[in-house]
């Protein structure tokens, strides 16, 4: 009895289930279809079959990315085939690209496209933990960036930088010192692994007025914790088969921890500080970190806002600079031909001087160009994500509202119109005026990077 009963249930349920099934699909193929129409005017790679008319590029992606490659090299690749603006789909999304100058104006400072929201937050919050929250980069609502924004602006003022050249000095002359003495012909070091530690030394001392020593003592705990943390951004954003990976729970277990761990270093921090204002105001350090602790003290603002904004000075600050440096020794190293012009600069500006002093840097002119030459072929940010709030037009196509859209620094430093032999390294080229809209290592409008002048002064007392 009870079997004919299940029967009689099944067989009333499948039809109108079976009718629902199809109707949906019928429903989302539509609507699907009609989304693509609105975008068929734009060329990209062909999606082909059932699957990539539901998983789009995803494929080419996934292979770029485990060829140790990135996407934005697919663009450079596409635009030969499709021009310089062209759609590609991730999943059931088309993304548009270009490099357009022109464009790049309109999106990051005419318009000033607010940034992709889904993207910035699994910087923010990678494995739903809180990392970089909504912090100066991953915040996304205009009107809270704005008040954050003028907080930072004066502590990274060139004038407020000038005054902490010591610090810069003397940290590259640590790490000098130890680069010497390895330097015996038979020991390998990592020399990307040694720019890390100072510069991530440099942020620790000249944005928060604590030494980490990590050029001497590297493997310290809060060296390890940003690591993992940066680790953990990665993964999240360039790993798609490890997030889908349910054997990797504990990896990202550990990955959390390092997170965690960070966040209560910055929390001491920030308290530390907060009671050494309240006790003696005027023997503070003037740097970014009393900012911070400040504005929390005066607007009454939550403490884990500015654990974001702790965290996002070290991401930000530290990583893209030390990527930049070994980018740019590993450039002179496979272009020797370069290295004659650059020393005979810096011996005629700096002679026998041990602190570099600004007067000094603005000088050095050639090499400036050599460090603009490796941010033009290895930007440390290589695409900036942005989604149009509105109908608009690159050239003659039509994109529109709610389009996200992928500017490179990456692809459009390698625009041929721009960058004559855009493969070779030239310093040269930046001796003479380039259109900024084509060259952006550093973005452009008002969410520009607000470090551009510590990673300027960092890099060139490097090199010299
Ligand atoms: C060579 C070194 C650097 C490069 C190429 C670089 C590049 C960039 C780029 C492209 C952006 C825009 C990101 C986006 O729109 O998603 C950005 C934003 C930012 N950068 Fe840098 N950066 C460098 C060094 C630094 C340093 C040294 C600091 C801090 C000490 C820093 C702090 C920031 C912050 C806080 C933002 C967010 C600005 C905002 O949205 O208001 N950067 N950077």
């Amino acid at each position: 009895m009870d079997f004919l009963l299940f029967e009689f249930n099944f067989s009333s349920y499948l039809i109108p289930s079976a009718c629902l099934i199809v109707f949906l699909l019928a429903y989302f193929t539509f609507k699907q279809y009609l989304y693509r129409q609105k975008y068929s005017h734009i060329p990209g790679p062909p999606t082909e079959g059932i699957l990539e008319f539901f998983f789009g590029n995803f494929n080419t992606i996934v292979k770029c990315l485990t060829e140790k490659n990135i996407i934005p090299d697919l663009y450079v690749q596409w635009s030969k085939k499709y021009g310089s603006v062209f759609k590609f789909q991730i999943f059931m999304k088309y993304v548009i690209v270009t490099n357009e100058p022109n464009a790049i104006k309109e999106i990051l400072i005419n318009k000033n496209y607010p940034k992709n929201e889904k993207i910035y937050s699994k910087i923010g919050f990678p494995f739903n933990e809180r990392f970089m929250g909504l912090g100066l980069v991953t915040e996304t609502n205009g009107g809270q960036w704005r008040k954050r924004r003028q907080i930072f602006n004066p502590g990274f003022h060139r004038s407020v930088l000038i005054n902490c050249l010591s610090q810069f000095n003397e940290k590259t002359d640590q790490l000098m010192e130890k680069l010497y003495k390895l330097a015996d012909g038979k020991t390998e070091i990592s020399l990307f692994k040694e720019i890390n530690r100072m510069t991530l030394d440099i942020i620790s001392s000249v944005a928060f007025g604590f030494c980490i020593d990590s050029i001497n003592f590297p493997d310290n705990q809060f060296s390890l914790n940003i690591i993992g943390s940066f680790e953990a951004v990665n993964r999240c954003l360039t790993d798609p088969l490890f997030m889908m990976n349910p054997l990797n729970y504990w990896k990202k277990q550990k990955y959390k921890k390092y997170i965690r761990d960070l966040r209560n270093f910055a929390r001491v921090e920030i308290l530390d500080r907060l009671r050494d204002l309240h006790q003696n105001e005027t023997s503070v350090p003037d740097d970014i970190l009393t900012a911070i602790v400040n504005k929390c003290k005066d607007d009454k603002i939550e403490i884990e806002s500015f654990i974001d904004d702790f965290i996002t000075f070290f991401n930000a600050g530290q990583e893209t600079t030390a990527n930049s440096i070994a980018f740019c020794f590993l450039e002179l190293g496979k272009n020797t031909h370069i290295l004659p012009r650059l020393r005979e600069e810096i011996d005629s500006v700096l002679g026998a001087k041990k602190e570099i002093s600004l007067d000094d840097l603005t000088k050095l002119e050639y090499t400036e160009c050599v460090f603009k030459e490796t941010l033009r072929l290895w930007p440390p940010a290589p695409e900036i994500l942005r989604v149009s709030t509105d109908d608009f037009y690159i050239n003659d196509f039509k994109i529109p509202k709610n389009t996200q859209i992928n500017l490179s620094p990456y692809f459009s430093g390698r625009n041929e119109k721009y960058f004559p032999n855009p493969d070779k390294f030239i310093p040269e080229r930046f001796l003479n005026e380039i259109s900024s809209y084509a060259y952006f290592p550093f973005s452009l409008g008002p969410r520009n990077c607000i470090g551009r002048n510590f990673a300027m002064i960092e890099s060139k007392i490097f090199m010299s």
